[in-house]
């Protein structure tokens, strides 16, 4: 059996290699960081990104990005806004690309399966999204996950490929859906941390992820997604995860900024990824191209911005005109 390839040594990386290699396969895994690097080599362990967890002894580690591209296939799971760049230095191949970072490329507003697909015209390109918190898939608790090809076949055997007793690839050739929920929940999950912070309760964040819902609906079909997509695994399962917890970094980063920090002092001097936080300021961008109208995707970006305060914000939209809950 050929290894399988991991670029990215945060926290979801490694727990992805953690549960390919419970199934006795080897993992070739991509880190940037030297200490991420011996960690796991020498002791097994990401002390850095994912505390905590005894890894395989089938997972190593490794700086040369020529090394993980022997894998049968590659799971990419660097930030959404560096994955251009690293991609760029992996060598042509035809093994298929799992693409498991949510956001959408700044600058371009492109999906990062059309980014993947640019720098790797001959591979084939897969989606791996949902509502999966690294340090429970680690530590092997059940998990639901959607993995999107554009061909059915390849959707069913890559899933045949990764799944495990606990994690369950549900197939989907929806590439847009499935990338649309990742990267817009992240910013809702923000402004229901927000909710949280600034103490609206329970009724205003429950609101705010149906109307974060339709938010998502409607961006996703100006993109193409399937409504069906939006609501599943990829969409709704994961902005209900992310919105109701503070294992959530993006949801923590809200209760931050509703507690009136500013995103400034929250962002500075981490080394984990809030996605959110990139991705609100090229969802708005994207949706005012699109035509598609986001006030709570506007809010966020402004807090984030350092625009206006959690109370401006808020009122701005509780005194948005009353309308109809469905758009025809
Ligand atoms: N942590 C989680 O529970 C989940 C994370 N994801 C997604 O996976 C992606 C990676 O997130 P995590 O593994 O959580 O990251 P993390 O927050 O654990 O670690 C940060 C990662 O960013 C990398 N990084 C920093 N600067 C970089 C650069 N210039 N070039 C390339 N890489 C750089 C670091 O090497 C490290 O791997 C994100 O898009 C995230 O939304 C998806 C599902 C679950
Ligand atoms: O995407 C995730 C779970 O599905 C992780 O969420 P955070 O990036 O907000 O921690």
């Amino acid at each position: 059996m050929k290894p399988i390839g991991v670029i990215g040594g945060g926290a979801w990386g490694t727990a992805l290699a953690q549960v390919i290699a419970s199934g006795s396969r080897e993992v070739l895994l991509w880190a940037r960081e030297p200490e991420v690097i011996a960690a796991i080599n020498d002791h097994h362990e990401n002390s850095m990104f994912l505390p905590g967890i005894a890894l395989s002894p089938l997972i190593r580690a490794t700086n040369d990005l020529s090394w993980v591209a022997e894998g049968e296939a590659v799971l990419v799971v660097t930030p959404a806004q560096h994955m251009r760049v690293v991609l760029a230095d992996l060598s042509q191949h035809a093994q298929p690309l799992i693409l498991c970072a949510k956001g959408i490329e700044a600058g371009t507003h492109k999906l990062l399966h059309e980014v993947a697909q640019e720098a790797h015209p001959y591979s084939p390109i897969a989606v791996l999204s949902g509502p999966t918190f690294a340090h429970e898939v680690a530590a092997g608790l059940p998990t639901a996950i959607t993995l999107a090809a554009e061909d059915e076949d390849r959707a069913k055997a890559l899933a045949a490929l990764i799944a495990r007793p606990t994690f369950r690839p549900y197939v989907s050739t929806d590439l847009s859906g499935a990338e649309i929920g990742g990267a817009v929940k992240n910013v809702l999950a923000i402004a229901c941390g927000v909710v949280e912070g600034a103490g609206l309760g329970q009724n205003a964040r429950a609101a705010l992820i149906a109307r974060g819902f339709a938010e998502m609906t409607r961006f996703g079909m100006a993109r193409g997604a399937r409504p069906e997509t939006l609501a599943g695994l990829s969409g709704l399962g994961d902005l209900v995860l992310t919105c109701s917890s503070t294992s959530s970094r993006n949801f923590s980063l809200g209760v931050g900024l509703g507690q009136g920090r500013s995103a400034h002092d929250l962002l500075s001097d981490r080394r984990t990824v809030a996605e959110g936080a990139a991705t609100a300021p090229v969802l708005v961008e994207a949706a005012r191209a699109a035509g598609v109208e986001m006030p709570i995707a506007d809010a966020v970006c402004a807090l984030l911005a350092g625009e206006a305060a959690v109370g401006a914000v808020v009122e701005r939209l509780l005194t948005r005109p009353l309308g109809a809950e469905h758009r025809a």
